[in-house]
């Protein structure tokens, strides 16, 4: 009833509405505008310009205008600001749906990348309203990410036979049932990001959760669609002013409530088992050796709500967050740069997809025993692997952080940042900065081979020889190499990742031919975001 009156009389009265909201629009803009500190050069008072504003009527809510196009403009005026102030060294601005956003010139990074929490947050808690998305206590104590960073890498090598087997029996599990029958040729047509994602979500959850729950297809589907609901309930709430939250994150999380707990469902059995293993004082040598085990025990010492059943669900499902999709997403990409750079190759010359294989069967000859090891071998796949994540998966900007000290934060060269702002790095335009990468925007998948780098320049000292080669392992973050952050926050899943990554190349090419693609799959830009294209097909045929 009451929403019915509501309806008719907008209706009735459009006009006078929208000439409502612009006065309350104008009202809120002037205040905001002149109430809350700027961002400015404390020795000359100027604010950093802005990028993108519109070029006609600019007396008409230009900011407003500015937000609404940002969609589908961000990267242009990305790399606008980049050519004009970005490598000049000075900051730039850009308004969009998500926010105002200060872009600091690349050699603001080495003083801003390792400041402590204290001082700047990584943005994302924000972006992906992670109080809603997830919980508090994931918010208030990220000790999972230590846990991902040291525990998990350290065990790298003796999780690698597992990784190994799981990928396997999935690849062998699921393209059967996601791929076409074979045509008369033997070529199946896939998606393959539905495949790959199954495969890493499988193979990620072996050594997170363990055997036993990771074949669970239902509590996989959950877990996968968790992470895939966290972006439209974020985004729906960034709409909306932050007092809202508390009450709006309430409402828009229910559907992700209902998922964690039809994920709950399944981990509760093994969760309570293996509290009550560590309760009953089980010599840790006996008891399971995986994250699932290294985060119930960080819970526990924590106490109190840390140490409930949901709770653990939602760290659990945390790390499966941030873990899956991206690891997918790189995958998924490889194959269609492999795929697509046949078509560039020469007649007579060796197509990326035989180089790899061939390297392949040198380091790891039949029966194609896996170890971690020897997987340091695979330089061509290394060079290959990191050239992709170059390319493919990062958006217009890196290392996005809010400023939280109170006082705020001046850079270097006099920019004062106050308490709430936020600002990140050009990642799109430096990545393809002819002065940064020779041919910078072609796949070049020999540009980090690192194999042959002894004796490749007259003077090569033991320092520089080092350094260089290091600076090609795909996992080495550089400050042009953001693709897995930086500083502080820089990726703690990374070797983990370059490990699993490495394998499922090497399984898909062992096992199944790619036939060429023509065209490389587009992907889809939308704001900062440069999403790959998950619908792609492509088609396989197996080798065996
Ligand atoms: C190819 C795969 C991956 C890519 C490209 C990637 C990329 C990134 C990037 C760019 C960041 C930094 C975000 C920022 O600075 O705002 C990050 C952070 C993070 N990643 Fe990854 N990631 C990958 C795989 C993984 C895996 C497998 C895990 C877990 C096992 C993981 C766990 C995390 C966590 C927990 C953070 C947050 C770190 C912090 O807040 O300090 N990632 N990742």
């Amino acid at each position: 009833m009451i929403v019915n009156t509501s309806v008719v009389f907008l209706q009735e009265h459009t006009t006078e509405v929208f000439l409502s909201c612009c006065a309350l629009y104008t009202v809120y803009s002037i205040i905001s505008t002149y109430t809350k500190p700027r961002v400015r050069n404390v020795a000359t008072g100027e604010t950093p310009p802005v990028i993108g504003l519109p070029k006609t009527y600019r007396w008409f809510f230009p900011k407003l205008r500015q937000r609404l196009k940002s969609f589908n403009h961000c990267f242009e005026w990305m790399a606008e600001g980049y050519q004009k102030y970005g490598k000049n060294g000075k900051p730039f601005m850009i308004h969009t749906i998500d926010g105002d956003m200060v872009i600091l010139p690349h050699n603001n990074l080495a003083e801003i990348k390792n400041l402590p929490p204290s001082v700047v947050d990584i943005r994302a808690l924000e972006t992906l309203a992670v109080r809603y998305t997830f919980d508090n206590l994931v918010a208030d104590d990220m000790f999972h990410i230590p846990i991902i960073r040291k525990d998990l890498t350290a065990k790298l090598a003796s999780v690698t036979p597992a990784i190994v087997e799981e990928l396997d029996l999935s690849f062998r599990h699921y393209i059967p049932k996601l791929a076409t029958k074979p045509d008369e040729k033997g070529w199946q047509t896939v998606t393959m990001y539905d495949l790959i994602l199954k495969v890493v979500a499988r193979t990620s959850h072996r050594v997170f959760i363990g055997e036993e729950l990771c074949r669970e297809e239902a509590y996989l589907d959950a877990s996968i669609q968790y992470a895939i609901g966290v972006f439209p309930c974020s985004m729906l709430l960034n709409c909306f002013p932050k007092w809202t939250w508390p009450v709006l994150g309430h409402v828009f999380s229910i559907p992700l409530k209902l998922i964690r707990r039809k994920a709950r469902k399944h981990l509760e059995p093994v969760i309570q088992k293996r509290i009550a293993l560590i309760r009953a004082n089980v010599p840790e040598s006996e008891r399971p050796n995986d994250l699932m085990q290294w985060l119930i025990e960080a819970s526990l010492v924590r106490g109190g709500e840390f140490a409930t059943v949901d709770a653990i669900t939602g760290r659990i499902l945390t790390v499966a967050f941030a873990a899956i999709h991206t690891t997918s997403l790189s995958g998924c990409n490889t194959l269609y740069d492999i795929a697509h750079l046949a078509t560039k190759t020469a007649p007579g010359e060796q197509t990326p997809e035989e180089m790899l294989r061939e390297e392949i069967m040198t380091v790891f000859p039949p029966p194609h025993e896996f170890n971690k090891r020897y997987m340091q071998k695979l330089y061509n796949m290394d060079a290959f692997l990191k050239e992709t994540v170059r390319l493919g998966l990062i958006g217009a900007i890196h290392s996005e952080r809010n400023v939280i000290a109170k006082g705020g934060l001046t850079t270097s060269q006099g920019i004062y940042l106050p308490q709430g702002v936020s600002f990140a790095f050009n990642a799109d335009s430096r990545v393809k900065d002819p002065e940064v990468y020779d041919r910078p925007g072609e796949h070049l998948y020999t540009r980090f081979y690192r194999g042959d780098m002894y004796g490749e320049e007259d003077e090569v000292t033991e320092k520089n020889e080092k350094d260089r080669k290091l600076d090609r392992y795909m996992v080495t973050v550089t400050e042009d190499y953001p693709a897995f952050g930086q500083g502080v926050h820089a990726c703690p899943g990374r070797f983990f990742a370059a490990n699993e990554l490495r394998i499922l190349i090497a399984w898909f090419l062992l096992h199944y031919d790619l036939k060429p693609l023509e065209e490389r799959p587009k992907s889809w830009r939308f704001v900062y975001l440069d999403i790959m294209n998950t619908e792609a097909k492509m088609q396989i045929r197996s080798r065996d």
